[in-house]
């Protein structure tokens, strides 16, 4: 059952473009916003692990405030990470700094499965508290949700780590399909349980993050992976909260994953988004609202050279029926936050929709 929600969080500039209705201007965020490019946060994360600030109520809610306070972003993500429900059901993963999720005990057999059961709300009550927290402090900015998708968190749990080639992974679906399977089912009820809490308790929208994906041809991602994130967006419809999906290097799967039940279908940089939305539409489902796509890289170029990206990205994004603005990926913990501040300042400058 959709949840009621005030009428200014409902004609946010974010929702409307997520449902593909005009807006006053054209919404930003951005991915990985709250984060190591921000002094504050620097400061407040000073000897907390990540993983534990993850279970402070008042960290997250705090975290999650910064980059809203400091860019003037039209969405709030909430501050996790994509292996923290593991972690909340004690799987032995760790956050290592610099270097991402390591897993003690990699899986290699169905026993291992075992250990990958999804969250219930009384695992996770702080998770509860910071979102009701958020949403009443947001106010009308919408806070969004958001988990892992099966394949990326697989890929972690099998390779052990960070891996470029995501060799294990791919040699465990062809060598043992039925254990493939298994683990990425198990992933897809972890993911809808963890989206199911933070929805529940009031975030307006959802992201699944399927970063890795692009590693895959389409023929494997439609056999492997399709499957189970749909399994995600389909247990996630009933909530009527838009459904955002994306990857990194996903241009061959923008279709596919459009297709797997997104309402939003994210874009890195490697694509630009009216090719994007040609892709989606020629997949089938029509047209669809994108979110992409400036190349974080841009952030490290003089400002000069960012303007016109910023407005060639504008220009391109009116060929879907909503645009939300958002790097292709996220935020590298060196860019400088001025620079994401103008970001968000030219965006909502130059999409600004003059009153009738
Ligand atoms: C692949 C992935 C992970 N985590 C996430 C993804 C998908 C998004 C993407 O593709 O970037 C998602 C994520 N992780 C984090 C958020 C928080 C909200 C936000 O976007 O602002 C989100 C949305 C916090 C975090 N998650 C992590 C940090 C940095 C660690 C720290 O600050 O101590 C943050 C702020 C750690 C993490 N966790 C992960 C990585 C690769 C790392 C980076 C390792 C490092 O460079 O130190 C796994």
């Amino acid at each position: 059952m959709p949840l009621p929600q005030s009428r200014a969080l409902d004609r946010s500039a974010f929702l409307l473009a997520a449902r593909g209705e005009p807006g006053p201007h054209t919404p930003v965020w951005f991915m990985r916003q709250a984060g190591r490019a921000l002094p504050e946060y620097r400061a407040i994360r000073q000897g907390i692990t990540m993983l534990e600030s993850c279970m402070r109520p008042d960290l997250v809610v705090e975290i999650t405030l910064q980059p809203v306070r400091r860019y003037g972003v039209d969405a709030a993500i909430f501050f996790s990470d994509i292996v923290f429900p593991l972690q909340a059901v004690g799987f032995g993963i760790e956050i290592e700094p610099g270097v991402g999720p390591v897993v003690a005990d990699p899986i290699r057999d169905a026993a291992g499965l075992t250990a990958v059961r999804p969250v219930t709300p009384a695992d996770v009550p702080y998770t509860t508290d910071a979102v009701k927290q958020l949403v009443s402090e947001l106010d009308g900015t919408p806070l969004i949700g958001f988990a892992g998708a099966p394949f990326t968190v697989a890929s972690y749990l099998v390779e052990g780590g960070p891996s470029k080639d995501h060799a294990k992974t791919k040699a465990l679906m062809y060598s043992n399909p039925d254990l493939w399977h298994a683990l990425a089912d198990r992933l897809a009820d972890v993911a809808i349980a963890y989206l199911s809490v933070q929805v529940e308790a009031g975030a307006s929208a959802i992201q699944l993050f399927d970063s890795w994906a692009g590693g895959l041809s389409p023929r494997d991602y439609e056999r492997f992976v399709l499957p189970h994130s749909a399994k995600v967006f389909e247990a996630m419809a009933s909530y009527g909260v838009p459904r955002v999906h994306f990857g990194v290097n996903t241009g061959e799967l923008l279709g596919l994953m459009s297709g797997a039940g997104a309402d939003v279908v994210g874009v890195d940089w490697r694509v630009p988004l009216d090719e994007a939305v040609r892709r989606i539409t020629a997949a089938g489902g029509g047209p669809k609202p994108v979110q992409g796509n400036l190349d974080p890289a841009l952030l490290f170029a003089p400002w000069e050279a960012v303007e016109p990206e910023i407005d060639r990205i504008l220009a391109e994004g009116k060929a879907a029926p909503g645009h939300i603005f958002n790097l292709g990926h996220g935020v590298p913990p060196e860019a400088d936050p001025e620079v994401l501040r103008r970001v968000v300042e030219r965006v909502h400058a130059k999409s600004a929709r003059v009153p009738a």
